[in-house]
């Protein structure tokens, strides 16, 4: 065995000895480590970084107390992990959930330090969020979460030094009273937050931002393999913000959206969504926060599948656009028996492993989750540069912005996998890509 074959080996069982139980966390290092191997045989320094990287710069983790509508104490843990701050202030969603561990913390700040840097803005990583869950609350109660919740948050954040954000669970609402809290805590109204409302800092497209910008990754895949989206069937889970605009962009390009799913089950239009029936589901999930199942009274067309996910319907793309391991070895190889051809994540993670190997023996264009969902933090990025210079860019402007963003990360990830000997492998790229720009930065900046 070469030396740096050992001293991979070793950095290996380390992580594996010193975190033994984070099993999403160990996942997704497992993950990168397998892309990088050639980049650490050609250049060891590179290993050195890397051993930095996966250990975070600070983990924060705090008591959230609460009361709920009956009065009654309720006590919940938070989370901010700030991984990596070589490219910029740490950047990167809350996440509020009931699944929500340091692990999961963790690895979502892990992907989220390639991702950050795919996208060519300077922005470090972070991630947080808490194991309070905000389904079936009154805004009342959710209020007096976020509340407690930036009590503490906000000593650890700025506009210069971590920036969070929306994930699951986490939309406009949450934001508004984040940063509500934060304003008279620290007195001052700065872009410490992004995914704020338009009419107080927000920026245009950012609600968007994440399913547009998979689509346009998803475009640009096609593309080079000579294929475009139009008349694709495309089955997507999930419901929320990645879900809903993944659908409206599909169907604005031409393809055939025909699923949406929550943790309950599946809806779907066997000729495909509407834009009028897009517009419904938005409806139901953002403004009556009900569940998927709620739509069918709408439509002549739709069938629900109660407790069955979307992956079991023949389709031609798939855009996982729920949650980590969504996906497992058993629905990969279903979704390549339907037909898929393309796998394109909006989520963060939603492929295992095992998954990811099937779709690569079986030849299905893959677009991982660092790439390929990357368009949220790319246009939270825009919206820091906005409320720096005090000014709101027009739909157009971050739209154009978002496209060649998109075409950049698609193109770089291939340039790198290229590089590297690795032909198409765009997973493998865009963790090279990703890695290099962060790791030549640490190398820079020292042992630190
Ligand atoms: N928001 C953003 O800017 C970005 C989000 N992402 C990722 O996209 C994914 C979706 O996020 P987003 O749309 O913002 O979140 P939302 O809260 O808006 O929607 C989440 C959707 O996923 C479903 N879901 C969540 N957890 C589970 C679970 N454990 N099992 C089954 N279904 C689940 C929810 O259903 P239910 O209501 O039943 O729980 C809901 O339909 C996440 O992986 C997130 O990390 C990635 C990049 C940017
Ligand atoms: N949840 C997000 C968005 C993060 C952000 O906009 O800072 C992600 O990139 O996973």
């Amino acid at each position: 065995m070469s030396a740096v074959a050992e001293k991979i080996a070793v950095l290996r069982a380390s992580i594996r000895s010193r975190d033994p139980d984070q099993k999403e966390f160990l996942q997704a290092v497992d993950e990168v480590f397998e892309s990088l191997t050639p980049v650490f045989q050609q250049d060891p320094q590179y290993l050195e970084a890397f051993e930095r990287l996966i250990e975070p710069e600070r983990q924060i983790i705090f008591r959230v107390p609460w009361i709920d509508d009956s009065g009654v104490q309720r006590v919940n843990r938070g989370y901010r992990v700030q991984m990596s701050s070589a490219l910029g202030p740490y950047k990167g969603g809350l996440r509020f959930h009931p699944t929500v561990t340091l692990s999961v913390i963790k690895f979502l700040a892990f992907e989220q330090t390639f991702k950050n840097s795919l996208t060519t803005l300077m922005m470090g990583a972070g991630k947080g969020g808490s194991d309070f869950d905000p389904r079936g609350r009154s805004d009342r109660e959710v209020m007096a979460f976020c509340q407690s919740f930036m009590c503490e948050l906000y000593r650890h954040i700025g506009a210069d030094t971590d920036v969070p954000a929306g994930d699951i669970n986490v939309g406009g609402r949450e934001i508004g009273y984040l940063f509500g809290q934060y304003k008279r805590l620290a007195n001052n109204f700065t872009g410490v937050l992004t995914g704020k409302d338009l009419r107080w800092g927000g920026s245009l497209i950012r609600p968007e931002a994440t399913g547009y910008g998979c689509v346009y990754f998803a475009q640009n895949y096609l593309a080079h393999k000579g294929e475009t989206l139009e008349g694709k069937r495309c089955v997507i889970s999930g419901s929320g913000n990645v879900a809903q605009y993944t659908a409206e962009k599909l169907l604005q390009l031409g393809a055939v959206p025909i699923t949406f799913s929550d943790s309950n089950g599946y809806v779907l239009e066997p000729n495909g969504f509407t834009q009028a029936q897009i517009n419904h589901v938005m409806e139901l999930k953002n403004a009556r926060r009900v569940r998927i199942s709620e739509y069918c009274a709408f439509s002549q067309t739709a069938q629900y599948f109660p407790g069955k996910r979307p992956w079991e319907v023949p389709a031609d793309l798939a855009f996982p656009s729920a949650t980590q391991n969504e996906i497992d070895q058993e629905d990969a190889d279903t979704l390549v028996a339907n037909g898929v051809r393309g796998v394109f994540e909006g989520a963060n993670m939603p492929s295992t492993n095992e998954a990811i190997e099937v779709y690569k023996k079986a030849g299905v264009m893959f677009g991982p989750a660092k790439a390929a969902n990357a368009g949220g933090v790319a246009v939270s990025g825009l919206e820091m540069a906005q409320n720096s210079q005090r000014m709101q860019w027009s739909r157009a402007e971050v739209d154009s912005q978002l496209e060649r963003i998109m075409k950049d990360i698609f193109n770089n990830s291939l340039a790198a996998a290229q590089k590297y000997g690795l032909k198409d492998d765009i997973q493998a790229g865009a963790n090279i890509a990703g890695f290099l720009k962060v790791a030549d930065a640490m190398i820079h900046q020292g042992c630190v």
